[in-house]
């Protein structure tokens, strides 16, 4: 039952797979099948070229007339020779046009899906080994794929003609070779099994070592790796990771090599025991040298196309297991999460009313399922401005991530004014949000772009992106660069112009400005900025605010005192909210912590 389901997976697997390949280059497979078919009669046609030219030699050696006919065999065998070269150099230039092909298409879709679909797939460590199986090094696989039925009919049909010549001569001779042929398809198949296995062991290995490498090698982690004195600390975890990576391929090398060598000892004696039976034979039926030699190269062909057969068998059984995860990964559906109803909001609802209501909110990542937010609950009126403050790990960039709609496997409800968020399609809601994260992005592109890039439709809108950079205050340290807004900045590329922690942040908040959003969400704006900075951004945002709703995550609670409401929380809850006024009144956590920072800042005060 298992065996008939795996075939069954291999077969819809192979059938897709070949689909997707033909629909990238017909042409080119096209090709393909007409050199294989060539190359599949070649070696019969050799076969009896080869023994007419040695028994023409031989009869010109013995007898020395006839050198014509030997001459003109000998031509013919070059002649076959410059064209099986010549087409195989012609396969070499069509299988790297393939390679490009369906690596260009295999690696567009790959890219385009990763960042398509919800971010709930980038929390857990298997999605990158599948991510990792699914792009690297797919294309030659396919092609390899795309080859394997091609070179058993190729194979087979060279294993017919031959196996055709050498029945002529001798039955125990055919049907050695064609018992001998049976071992390697086995022993190759369980090869293949080894390596595919050893590749999944080997996945999570090499990312590994790739990391603790980048560690080593980075820019961002080359000031602590100094100061900490990691080096030798990485490199012990990156050679321990290698040591396993090693021992694991020694491992399967020693393995396929005993198999191996299983197969090729008695086959070299059965090869041995059929050359002396045509030796006998031709001693009694008076083979002429040439059916000798071309009997011996028979032999030796059938064996070759034997092992051939089952390698491409193999190779079709493990390129397609190891494909399936690229056919699994496009087909997550990107739409999968973005609306949860047969009826989708077609518009973005204006927050004027309602604003945004939040009900008995409770969410858990998928990695862990411990609930994270816990009935969380409050509403946020038109154009208000939010602050959310709390504990580390209290819960509150998971809440924003949750309102803007990154995440939707909630229990709960969102609203949007009456629009409940599961409704919505996620690009409809991203048109309509903008945010700087926590861990906010830096591009190695201009500055231009870096801010533009919050409106990719207004991407050339420079007076637009002025007047955000002008906002956010990035404005005045922008115009003072060489080529100002259009100087390429980062420290991937030559020639670019590194930004200062601050800097950056500036430029982060400029792109949200810029976005049209009508719901602008800041988690930590001011962790870089300077004082003077801090507050000229928490008075732009004043004045974006008009009209629009503000949440904004702080540690520094001396900037929420303005919020028209502040969320605090605990442990994943909503433990209190209001304005600073109603919570200081209260005299529950958020002003515990106020008062805690407040005598800091005092203490320090008074000792100067
Ligand atoms: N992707 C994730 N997968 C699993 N757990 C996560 C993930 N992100 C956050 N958590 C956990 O969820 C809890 C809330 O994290 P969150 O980042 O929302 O806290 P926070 O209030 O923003 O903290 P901080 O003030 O330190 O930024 C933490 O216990 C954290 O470990």
């Amino acid at each position: 039952m298992q065996k008939i389901h795996r075939i069954r997976f291999i077969s819809v697997n192979l059938y897709r797979l070949m689909k997707l390949c033909w629909g990238i280059c017909p042409r080119e497979t096209t090709i393909l099948v007409v050199i294989r078919l060539f190359q599949a009669f070649v070696p019969g046609i050799q076969l009896v070229l080869t023994k007419h030219l040695v028994d023409s030699v031989s009869d010109v050696f013995a007898h020395q007339h006839n050198v014509s006919q030997a001459l003109l065999y000998l031509g013919m065998q070059s002649l076959l020779l410059l064209i099986v070269q010549s087409v195989q150099l012609l396969e070499q230039y069509n299988n790297s046009k393939m390679q490009f092909k369906i690596g260009f298409t295999v690696d567009e879709q790959v890219a385009a899906k990763a960042a398509n679909i919800s971010l709930r797939y980038f929390d857990t460590g298997s999605f990158y080994d599948t991510l990792q199986r699914a792009s690297s090094g797919q294309s030659q696989r396919m092609i390899e794929l795309l080859n394997g039925p091609m070179q058993i009919v190729q194979n087979t049909i060279t294993m017919i003609t031959i196996i055709g010549v050498l029945l002529n001569f001798s039955y125990v001779t055919a049907i050695l070779v064609v018992l001998m042929s049976i071992p390697p398809f086995f022993i190759n198949h369980h090869i293949g099994n080894m390596r595919r296995n050893l590749l999944m062991v080997l996945i999570p290995i090499s990312r590994r070592i790739a990391y603790f490498l980048n560690l080593l090698r980075g820019r961002e982690t080359a000031k602590e790796v100094r100061v900490f004195q990691l080096q030798h600390f990485l490199l012990g975890k990156w050679k321990e990771q290698f040591n396993k990576q090693m021992a694991f391929q020694l491992s399967f090398e020693r393995k396929r090599i005993w198999l191996q060598s299983l197969y090729d000892i008695p086959n070299v004696v059965v090869m041995t025991v059929n050359l002396g039976l045509l030796i006998w034979l031709g001693s009694k039926n008076g083979f002429s040298i040439g059916d000798y030699v071309a009997i011996s190269q028979a032999y030796l062909t059938v064996q070759g196309v034997a092992a051939a057969v089952s390698l491409s068998v193999a190779g079709i059984f493990e390129n397609v297991k190891l494909l399936s995860d690229l056919l699994a990964f496009l087909n997550i559906k990107v739409e999968e999460e973005t609306t949860q109803t047969d009826t989708p909001a077609i518009h973005f609802p204006s927050l004027n009313q309602h604003g945004i209501v939040v009900k008995d909110l409770s969410f858990a990542y998928d990695t862990d399922k411990k609930l994270r937010l816990k009935n969380v609950s409050f509403q946020i009126k038109p154009g208000q401005r939010v602050a959310i403050v709390g504990d580390n790990g209290a819960g509150k960039s998971t809440l924003i991530k949750c309102l803007l709609g990154l995440y939707r496997n909630y229990d709960g409800h969102i609203f949007y004014e009456n629009t409940d968020l599961k409704h919505m399609n996620a690009k409809l809601v991203f048109q309509h949000v903008g945010a700087v994260f926590q861990d906010y992005s830096k591009y190695d592109f201009s500055i231009k772009e870096n801010i533009g890039i919050g409106d990719i439709e207004r991407l050339t809108d420079d007076e637009g992106i002025r007047a955000a950079a002008e906002k956010s205050g990035a404005h005045e340290f922008i115009q003072k660069l060489e080529h100002q807004y259009e100087t390429e900045v980062g420290n991937t590329f030559g020639g670019a112009v590194d930004l200062s922690g601050g800097q950056w942040q500036r430029v982060a908040i400029s792109r949200s400005f810029f976005s049209k959003a009508d719901l602008l969400v800041f988690d930590e704006p001011a962790a870089s900025l300077d004082p003077f900075a801090e507050l000229s951004l928490y008075q732009s945002l004043a004045k974006l605010s008009e009209g629009k709703i503000t949440i904004m995550i702080s540690h520094r609670l001396s900037s929420c005192v303005d919020a028209d409401l502040i969320l605090v929380m605990r442990n994943g809850e909503v433990v209190e909210q209001g304005t600073h006024d109603e919570l200081m009144d209260v005299g529950g956590y958020y002003s515990s912590m106020f008062l805690s920072q407040l005598s800091g800042y005092q203490k320090k005060a008074v000792a100067k």
